[in-house]
C-alpha cells in the first residue's frame, strides 16, 4: 500500500518574481521530513514555473495549475501537456474548482485533461469537491462520486493520480472542513474507487483534502486515517507552509 503523504502547494494567480524568489528561498530553508515521509509539490502560476523549477530545492517538485486537454496548436493562451514534459514539469493540477466554477470546466472535460496529461507522462492532482448548496441538499457523494467517475471512465492506470478533496465552501473562506466531515468523504471516495475501480486502487491512491488548511488546524486533519496529505491555497505562500509539510510526522507515529 504506502501511501505517502502528500502535500500541494496551489499559489493560484498569485506572485511577483520578486515574492515568488521569496517563498523560494523561505522553502529552500525549511527543515521537513525526508521524501519517503513526505512528497512535497508547489504549484506556481504557468510564467513562474522555469524559475522556481531552477531554484527550488530538489526534494520538492513543481507542478502546473492546468493544461490543455489535448496537443497543442491553435488554441491561444492554452500551454499543453507536452510543453510542460518539455520543460520536465512533472505534476500538473487539473479540475481545481475555480475552473470548474470560473471557467465553466465539466467533468467530462477534466476528465479528458486528465487522460491526456497521463498518457504524455505528466502526474495528475485530480480535484473534486461539492459546493455548500449541494452539501446543504445532501449531495456531496454523488457530486463528488460523478466528478471522479468521469476521470475513472477515461484512466486505466492511477499510478500517477493524486485525489484532491476540496470542498468548495472550504476554498479561501477560512471555514475549514472539521476532520470527521474530510474523514467522511474521503473513506466514502476510497469505497467508491474500491466498487467502481479496483481494491488495489482503493488502497494506493492518495485521497488529500484542500480548503482553509493552516498551520492550526493541519496536524489534527492528518490524524484521519483516509487524509494523505492536503492541497493548499493560501497558506502555501507563507513559512506556515512548512509546519503543514511536517504534518506529515502525524501519519508516521500513527
Ligand atoms: O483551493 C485550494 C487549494 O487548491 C485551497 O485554498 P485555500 O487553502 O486558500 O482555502
Amino acid at each position: 500500500m504506502g501511501r505517502t503523504f502528500f502535500v500541494g502547494g496551489n499559489w493560484k494567480c498569485n506572485g511577483t518574481s520578486e515574492e515568488i524568489k521569496k517563498i523560494v528561498a523561505t522553502l529552500n530553508a525549511g527543515q521537513v521530513p525526508s521524501q519517503d515521509v513526505v512528497e512535497v509539490v508547489v504549484s506556481p502560476p504557468f510564467v513562474f514555473l522555469p524559475l522556481v523549477k531552477s531554484e527550488l530545492r530538489s526534494d520538492f517538485h513543481v507542478a502546473a495549475q492546468n493544461c490543455w486537454v489535448k496537443n497543442g496548436g491553435a488554441f491561444t493562451g492554452e500551454v499543453s501537456a507536452n510543453m510542460l514534459v518539455n520543460l520536465s514539469i512533472p505534476w500538473v493540477i487539473l479540475g481545481h474548482s475555480e475552473r470548474r466554477a470560473i471557467l465553466g470546466e465539466s467533468n467530462e472535460f477534466v476528465g479528458d485533461k486528465v487522460a491526456y496529461a497521463l498518457s504524455q507522462g505528466l502526474k495528475v492532482i485530480a480535484c473534486v469537491g461539492e459546493t455548500l448548496e449541494q452539501r446543504e441538499s445532501g449531495s456531496t457523494m454523488a457530486v463528488v462520486a460523478a466528478q471522479t467517475k468521469a476521470i475513472a471512465d477515461r484512466v486505466k492506470d492511477w499510478s500517477n493520480v493524486v485525489i484532491a478533496y476540496e470542498p468548495v465552501w472550504a476554498i479561501g473562506t477560512g471555514k475549514v472542513a472539521t476532520p470527521a466531515q474530510a474523514q467522511e468523504v474521503h473513506a466514502e471516495l476510497r469505497k467508491w474507487l474500491q466498487a467502481n475501480v479496483s481494491a488495489e486502487v482503493a488502497a494506493s491512491t492518495r485521497i488529500i483534502y484542500g480548503g482553509s488548511v493552516s498551520g492550526a488546524n493541519c496536524k489534527e486533519l492528518a490524524g484521519q486515517p483516509d487524509v494523505d496529505g492536503f492541497l493548499v491555497g493560501g497558506a502555501s505562500l507563507k513559512p506556515e507552509f512548512i509546519d503543514i509539510i511536517k504534518a506529515a510526522e502525524v501519519k508516521k507515529s500513527a
